[in-house]
């Protein structure tokens, strides 16, 4: 056991272009934003593990010995990363009483927490005791990468109080940050979290909440967007709740029942993609001119609709669209739609007062809005003294 007491964070994204099209190998590109989950591991000595998740009012804790049993006599002692070990996971669901299935918030933080914590100590000789918080500036559930975030954290928690990242990486003032290896170790971890969470993520969430910046995603491949223009972009919260779950499932079944219309709508969200990569970097390249804004809105339009044919859109979105609209403004869903959050490109030349109008309309809709930086920092490690008084004030009451 490593790490003793230390504080983790890791960010939310916003997806631009290539949600859902993404888990059927297609081009996602995919942006951070400054908006960070906090996770406190400390080390105890109760002989328990103690779970406190203020987010989704979940206080709980299991003794050791209990835990330890679950590893005892299982047939597959080589616990990869490849695949979930379906043993394990129904044992857990033994222990928990959660339902196979479940997309209750609740159940899935905690099968995936006690999932990465069993499969990163199983070869340890004791499990250890430790006290886990973690507390969240992102809505959970509603497209800006709330479980990537929360299992990223988990991952590089785990991982460094087991020792197999460094629980001291090299160190920027009062953040640290990991090597490429051991970067990819914490985000293939998250992804078993999220395969507990998504059912069937395509990794995409978990890659830029490690990386940070702004990726383009492909069939597991990530490349950092190394020059990209400053984008403004303003997030809405329709405050519907969704799981991503069942939305991904959804797309599924519209694909098995009808694969020769929704596969080339999949194509062409990759071109949709492609084409917005392209734009981009003839942005950064030279002055971004009003033409290329143009095109980024036409792509953001294109893919709301394609979206909506995939049957991920939502009443609530399409009013995001529309109201935005009528400021002159394009929007559309980010991450797995269903409700959840939408994203509006607002142009370097967008007035203050358009931008203060337009959110002023979302929030008499009922809406929540505010506009937000991207391309921010991957996972962290703060020294206590460096992590925001709001935060450390939620960590000392547990
Ligand atoms: N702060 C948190 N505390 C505890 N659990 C969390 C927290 N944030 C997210 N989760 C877990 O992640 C689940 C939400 O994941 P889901 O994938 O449905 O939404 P999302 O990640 O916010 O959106 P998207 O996947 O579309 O970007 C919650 O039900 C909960 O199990
Ligand atoms: C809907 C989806 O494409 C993005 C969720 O943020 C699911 C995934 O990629 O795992
Ligand atoms: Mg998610």
């Amino acid at each position: 056991m490593h790490a003793i007491d230390c504080i983790f964070s890791a960010p939310g994204k916003a997806i631009l272009h290539g949600e859902h099209a993404v888990v059927h190998g297609k081009v996602a590109l995919a942006v951070s934003l400054n908006l960070r989950t906090f996770l406190r591991l400390q080390a105890t000595s109760t002989s328990e593990v103690c779970i406190n998740l203020p987010n989704i009012n979940t206080f709980l804790s299991w003794d050791v010995t209990a835990l330890q049993h679950l590893l005892q006599g299982a047939t597959n002692e080589h616990r990869h990363l490849k695949e979930l070990d379906a043993e394990l996971v129904g044992r857990l669901r033994e222990l928990t009483g959660i339902e196979a299935g479940s997309t209750d918030t609740r159940s899935m933080a905690v099968s995936a927490f006690l999932y990465m914590y069993l499969c990163i100590f199983a070869k340890a000789k004791a499990l250890p005791s430790v006290s886990v918080t973690v507390w969240s500036e992102l809505p959970t559930g509603a497209g800006l990468g709330s479980s990537a975030a929360y299992c990223v954290c988990v991952a590089a928690a785990l991982l460094s109080a087991q020792g197999a990242v460094s629980s001291s990486p090299g160190s920027d003032g009062d953040t640290a940050r990991w090597s490429g290896e051991e970067l990819e170790l914490i985000n293939q971890w998250a992804f078993q979290g999220e395969r507990i969470i998504h059912g069937n993520p395509s990794g995409v969430d978990n890659a830029v909440s490690t990386w940070g910046g702004i990726l383009r995603y492909h069939a597991g491949k990530i490349t950092p967007l190394q020059r990209v223009p400053m984008l403004r972009i303003l997030l809405t919260n329709t405050r519907v709740p969704r799981s991503t779950k069942t939305l991904v499932a959804g797309v599924k079944d519209k694909i098995n029942k009808f694969p020769s219309i929704l596969n080339p709508v999949l194509e062409s969200v990759d071109a949709v993609a492609c084409t917005c990569e392209q734009t981009l970097m003839e942005m950064a390249k030279g002055l971004p001119t009003a033409e290329h804004y143009a095109t980024l809105e036409e792509l953001i339009d294109i893919n709301q609709h394609h979206l909506n044919v995939m049957g991920v859109s939502h009443p609530s979105l399409d009013t995001l669209c529309r109201v935005t609209l009528a400021r002159g403004l394009h929007s559309k869903l980010t991450g797995a739609g269903g409700g959840g959050c939408g994203i509006t490109l607002l142009r370097p030349d967008s007035s203050a007062s358009v931008v203060q109008d337009v959110i002023q309309d979302l929030k008499d809709t009922g809406y929540e809005c505010w506009e937000t930086s991207i391309g921010v920092p991957g996972i962290q490690l703060h020294s206590s003294h460096a992590v925001k008084e709001e935060v450390m004030n939620v960590f000392n009451s547990y």
